[in-house]
């Protein structure tokens, strides 16, 4: 009988951001404000002599993920896993750390490597910033709540709020990450774009992130078409960091957003990653 473990970490948006650079992928990362999300990542992990990763999104599977092979490979451990999401990859919700978080949580008792919740953490950052997938995710995501992180990896300084209130999303494509992490000059525009403060509550999460898109140039015609419809009926709503997708609280959100795809309606999260089983 194999032995299997399960964990679920939840993802996290991100509203604005700017990069920071330490001497090491611990101290590198990002300052900003996101908002943990009560969907995220499930991973199942099994006891394998090679390791496969099998990435499962809306019953539709592909293979392959290189920060999760490559955090195996550094505590030289071989599984099988598979992760399962119901959110688009590469959109902005941030599912490449939650992938990490969640399998390494799965690793962890599997394997019963006897790391504590900031070395699973640490794991996974070190792979979001060395494959370019994410800079503050995994910090986020260590708990749950509207996030406001002023110091970079997942030991730096880090406020969060738990409003009670819904968050709506919809997606309108992918955006890879590393795509923008990579330019000098969108990091530059990014930089000059980040607003000097943590967001009091959801409404004003959503105006500073909004601010900051419009600076930093991200704003894709499509995305720009949602925005402009949200703004006609009052609705707060921003650019989801980094995919082209929006998000947007308050009444009438959900029907706004409804004009343009699928509507993801979703809570913030209470917690971060956590064990769910493991068999036998
Ligand atoms: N659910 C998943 N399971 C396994 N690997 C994943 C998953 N989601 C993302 N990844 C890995 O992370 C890589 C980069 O993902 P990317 O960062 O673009 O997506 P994201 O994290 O959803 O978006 P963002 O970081 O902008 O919020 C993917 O190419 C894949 O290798
Ligand atoms: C870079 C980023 C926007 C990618 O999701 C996120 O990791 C962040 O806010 O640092």
């Amino acid at each position: 009988m194999v032995r299997t473990a399960v964990a679920f970490s939840p993802g996290h948006i991100s509203g604005y951001f700017r990069r920071v650079e330490g001497i090491g992928p611990e101290d590198t990362g990002s300052v900003g404000a996101g908002v943990v999300i009560s969907e995220g990542v499930r991973s199942t992990v099994e006891e394998a002599r090679e390791t496969g990763v099998r990435v499962v999104r809306q019953g539709h599977a592909s293979a392959g993920s290189p920060p999760v092979e490559y955090a195996l490979e550094r505590l030289g451990i071989t599984a099988r896993v598979t992760t399962e999401c119901r959110l688009p990859i590469g959109a902005g919700f941030g599912l490449s750390a939650a992938a990490l978080l969640a399998t390494l949580t799965a690793i962890n008792r599997l394997f019963e490597l006897g790391l504590s919740p900031d070395e699973v953490a640490a794991r996974a950052h070190e792979a979001e910033v060395l494959h370019r997938t994410g800079l503050g995710d995994v910090a986020a995501s260590m708990s749950g709540g509207i996030v406001c992180r002023t110091g970079a990896g997942i030991h730096g300084d880090i406020t969060r709020i738990y409003p009670q209130e819904p968050l709506y999303a919809v997606s309108l494509g992918a955006l890879p990450t590393a795509s923008v992490l990579s330019s000098p000059a969108a990091m530059a525009r990014i930089a000059a774009a980040f607003p000097d403060r943590c967001p009091r509550d959801l409404p004003d999460f959503c105006l500073l992130s909004r601010g900051f898109a419009e600076k930093s140039g991200l704003i894709a015609p499509e995305v720009r078409q949602v925005l402009v419809a949200c703004d006609a009926e009052r609705v707060p709503a921003s650019m989801t960091m980094l995919g082209n997708g929006v998000f947007a609280a308050g009444d009438g959100a959900e029907q706004v957003l409804s004009l343009f795809g699928e509507v993801y309606r979703l809570r913030v999260a209470r917690r971060g990653a956590y064990l769910i089983e493991v068999k036998p």
